[in-house]
């Protein structure tokens, strides 16, 4: 049998006094209700709370897009060195064979284009071997200068031929991503010197792909005999290398190949994966690659890759509400997920690239400013200026990015600067510049107004136009770049995830 109201004790304790006033019952009441809103108030809070939490679970997620060589994997390697460090210290080591592929590129190449001017003027057409010179660059002319070669020449060729093995056993032991650069356009001329360049096919990141190249670790799940054999060709590659570091150094430091590195135009040192300026470093034994060289090391995208990494220091986002603090103490403590997704630009990677559009927070689009006198690697008739505007313009209409924030990097500044300075004019690449000021400045202001024109026409809602100025190899001032830019990402996802 249930007990009545005056036998439960709890009733009897919670009951008013049997003499209460109305004074009394007025304040006791309006106590009550009080204590029940600030009640209703906290279980609210502590269901935002959860709600919160679910929603800062989600990974903050970021596009990066841009043509070839515009920056896209330099700029995530920014972010890594920045916020991960952890990752980028495991791959330091995998770098490093890279950056050896790189020189030895390098070196392949200059030797190539020696070894040309020398058949040339023995009449001998049929020189086989070479692989980095287009022929129809390479008719004599009345303009040919006649260069002084001797039997250092001829030496060097004999004695550099060990590093043309190296460079095939490499890409072997990188596997099948190698990959010709294929065009759209059934009459593209293909630059030949991409076509070779190679590239690593690895979904997340470059983790698999360098499985290949690190050497053994504790932990490694490899059998034995490979991890030996892995590690005696890292040290057979460090080896050769430091045996060829005089003959690299002549090669390079030759006043007739210097000749005719300016007589051909051909202004390597502002090509990607750049190292001939370093063989005294890199061809030494310990080689540890630095920072620097790592950013600037090459290994083209093929597909897309993803980078994960959990942010090792929060960003310096400040916010004010209740709710907010509980979230800055998730965002600004560490262990936020970002995705980066790193997409290859030549023209046969793009077709992908929308398939990412709808589910991310940020795209980071990257122009090289630089190229305005270039030309597409994958289609020698483009102009590698006018493809980064189509490529804007297709990016910034698209119905499915209306609402997606688009974080624009005029890149490679520093080229662009060295470029201006060599006295080429963007006048005769970029008709409309006109009679402007052919100065560093002047040319980023134009370049800058043009990208902004495209998004104000071409966008299906107003967007705000956010854009920098950078040089990604430049970490230092990068990393300012990238503070102000994970700000604005972070704000963006919170917006999106309804917690702002
Ligand atoms: N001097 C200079 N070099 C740069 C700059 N940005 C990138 N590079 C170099 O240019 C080369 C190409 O850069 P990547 O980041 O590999 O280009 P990407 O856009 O990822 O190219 P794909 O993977 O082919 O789509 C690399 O060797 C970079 O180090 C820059 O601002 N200045
Ligand atoms: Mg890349």
């Amino acid at each position: 049998m249930g007990r009545s109201g005056s036998d439960d004790p709890f009733a009897l304790i919670l009951a008013p006094p049997r003499d209460e006033t109305p004074e009394a019952k007025e304040a006791r009441e309006r106590a009550e209700a009080e204590a029940r809103r600030v009640s209703d108030d906290i279980d609210e809070q502590l269901r935002q709370e959860r709600i919160a939490s679910k929603k800062m679970k989600k990974p903050v997620k970021v596009l990066l897009l841009g043509q070839s060589e515009s920056g896209k994997s330099a700029t995530l390697k920014n972010f890594q060195l920045q916020y991960a460090r952890h990752e980028w210290a495991e791959d330091r080591t995998a770098w490093r064979t890279v950056i050896f592929l790189n020189l030895i590129r390098n070196v392949i190449h200059v030797l190539d284009v020696l070894l040309r001017e020398m058949s040339l003027l023995d009449g001998d057409k049929s020189f086989v071997g070479l692989e980095y010179t287009s022929d129809s660059d390479w008719e004599p002319s009345s303009h040919t200068p006649v260069y002084s070669f001797t039997d250092k020449h001829r030496l060097l060729k004999l004695r550099l031929a060990p590093l043309r093995r190296v460079l095939t056993d490499l890409e072997k032991r990188l596997g099948p991503g190698t990959q010709e650069v294929y065009t759209t356009a059934p009459t593209a001329q293909v630059d030949k010197d991409q076509a070779r360049e190679f590239g690593i096919i690895s979904r997340n990141g470059w983790k698999s792909a360098f499985e290949k190249l690190r050497p053994a670790r504790k932990d490694d799940s490899a059998p034995e005999p490979i991890l030996k054999r892995r590690e005696e060709e890292n040290y057979q590659i460090a080896d050769i290398l430091v045996g060829c570091k005089d003959d690299m150094k002549n090669l390079w430091d030759d006043i007739v190949v210097q000749q005719i590195l300016t007589h051909r135009k051909a202004h390597i040192e502002d090509s990607p994966g750049f190292f001939l300026n370093d063989v005294g470093r890199i061809a030494s034994s310990g080689y540890e690659p630095c920072d620097n060289d790592i950013i600037r090391a090459r290994l083209r995208t093929v597909g897309v890759q993803e980078h994960k990494f959990v942010m090792e220091e929060g960003g310096l986002m400040i916010l004010t509400t209740s709710l907010a603090k509980m979230l800055n103490h998730v965002i600004l403590g560490q262990g936020k997920e970002w995705v980066m997704y790193d997409v290859g630009g030549t023209r046969s990677s793009r077709a992908v690239w929308a398939s990412f559009f709808d589910d991310v927070d940020t795209i980071i689009f990257l122009s090289p400013i630089s190229c305005f006198d270039e030309k597409l690697r994958e289609d020698l008739r483009v102009n590698r200026l006018e493809d980064s505007y189509q490529l804007w313009r297709s990016v910034c209409s698209s119905p499915m990015l209306a609402k997606t924030q688009i974080i624009l990097f005029l890149n490679k500044c520093d080229l662009l600067h060295r470029k201006l300075k060599r006295g080429v004019r963007v006048s005769d690449f970029i008709p409309s510049f006109g009679d402007r000021k052919n100065d560093t400045s002047t040319v980023m202001k134009y370049f800058q107004s043009h990208f902004k024109e495209i998004s104000k026409l071409v966008s299906p809602e107003p967007r705000p136009f956010f854009v920098h100025f950078t040089s990604v190899i430049d970490t230092k001032a990068t990393a300012a770049t990238l503070s102000v830019v994970e700000e604005s990402i972070l704000r963006t996802h919170l917006r999106n995830a309804d917690l702002l």
